[in-house]
């Protein structure tokens, strides 16, 4: 089942800050459907999870320098969950080294996958440090900017821990925070939990990967597009709208808020 996103009506100020192109309407895609469409990329599309995961994170960072460029300040705490949510986070991590920030890990669960192991090698090798489970309030203190890798679109059920405890900690925190695909404990279809860890976490960011997923229409904060790497029969067949990001821009910011219609 597909969803239309909405922009609100823009005022003037908005029109001058979003281009037209930004203004389009996108529609969402359900978790089910994100899965099938990125198991229909690696099996007849030609692409390999890292591949995927490359341009993903590389929307990441880009979508911080925007949100919080480094001139606001290096230090980046990015929280990593443990599965591709997580493995966007560390990609994004390493550009942001390369970009001049100084990014830190909190990693508490590392996932199987060989890949992950690759990725945390590579970081490792720019002196990224990762920190220890009794560092991460000292590390959300410190730092300037968060990101939130921790899940996406194949979230779900009650928060196990140490998710609860963690999700809890950056909901207290003061720190802007930047969601990769949806904000972490939200339910993707229907939101934020009605209690408990995540009932009032609303980050200052989100990206969507790909397209946004249902649960958009509860967030209000700057939302970008990201993952620019769906090509057109994909995206007719999950009757999705290509974002039309310009140049060579790989995130695009697509409004203030967003409101779906069902
Ligand atoms: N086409 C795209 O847009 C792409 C998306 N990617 C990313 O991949 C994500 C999806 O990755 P995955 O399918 O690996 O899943 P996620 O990274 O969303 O989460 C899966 C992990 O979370 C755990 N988990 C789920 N529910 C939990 C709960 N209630 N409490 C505690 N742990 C829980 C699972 O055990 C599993 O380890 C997307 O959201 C996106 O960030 C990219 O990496 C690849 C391409
Ligand atoms: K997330």
């Amino acid at each position: 089942m597909f969803h239309s996103l909405f922009l609100k009506p823009f005022s003037f100020t908005t029109v001058r800050r979003y281009s037209k192109a930004a203004a389009m309407s996108l529609k969402a895609i359900s978790a089910q459907d994100a899965a099938s469409l990125d198991k229909d990329l690696m099996d007849m599309g030609g692409w390999s999870l890292d591949q995927l995961m490359e341009l993903a994170g590389l929307s990441v960072s880009q979508a911080v320098w925007r949100v919080h460029p480094v001139s606001k300040g290096k230090n980046v705490l990015v929280v990593c969950g443990p599965g591709n949510n997580g493995g966007d986070g560390l990609v994004a991590a390493r550009h942001l080294a390369q970009y001049g920030y100084k990014p830190s890990i909190y990693y508490p669960k590392q996932g199987k996958n060989e890949l992950y192991s690759r990725l945390r090698t590579q970081l490792e090798n720019l002196s990224i440090p990762f920190i220890t489970d009794s560092d991460f309030s000292a590390a959300l203190g410190e730092t300037s900017f968060l990101v939130d890798a921790i899940f996406g679109f194949s979230f779900g059920g009650p928060l196990r821990e140490p998710f609860g405890t963690i999700i809890s900690q950056i909901e207290a925190t003061k720190v802007p925070v930047l969601s990769v695909d949806a904000p972490s404990s939200w339910d993707i279809a229907s939101g934020p939990p009605k209690e408990g860890p995540g009932a009032g976490f609303m980050p200052t960011a989100l990206i969507s990967l790909t397209a946004p997923k249902p649960c958009v229409k509860f967030y209000s904060g700057r939302h970008f597009i990201g993952g620019r790497f769906l090509s057109p029969d994909i995206a007719q067949k999950y009757a999705l709208d290509l974002p039309k990001y310009p140049g060579i821009d790989q995130v695009m910011e697509v409004g203030v808020d967003a409101e779906a219609r069902f």
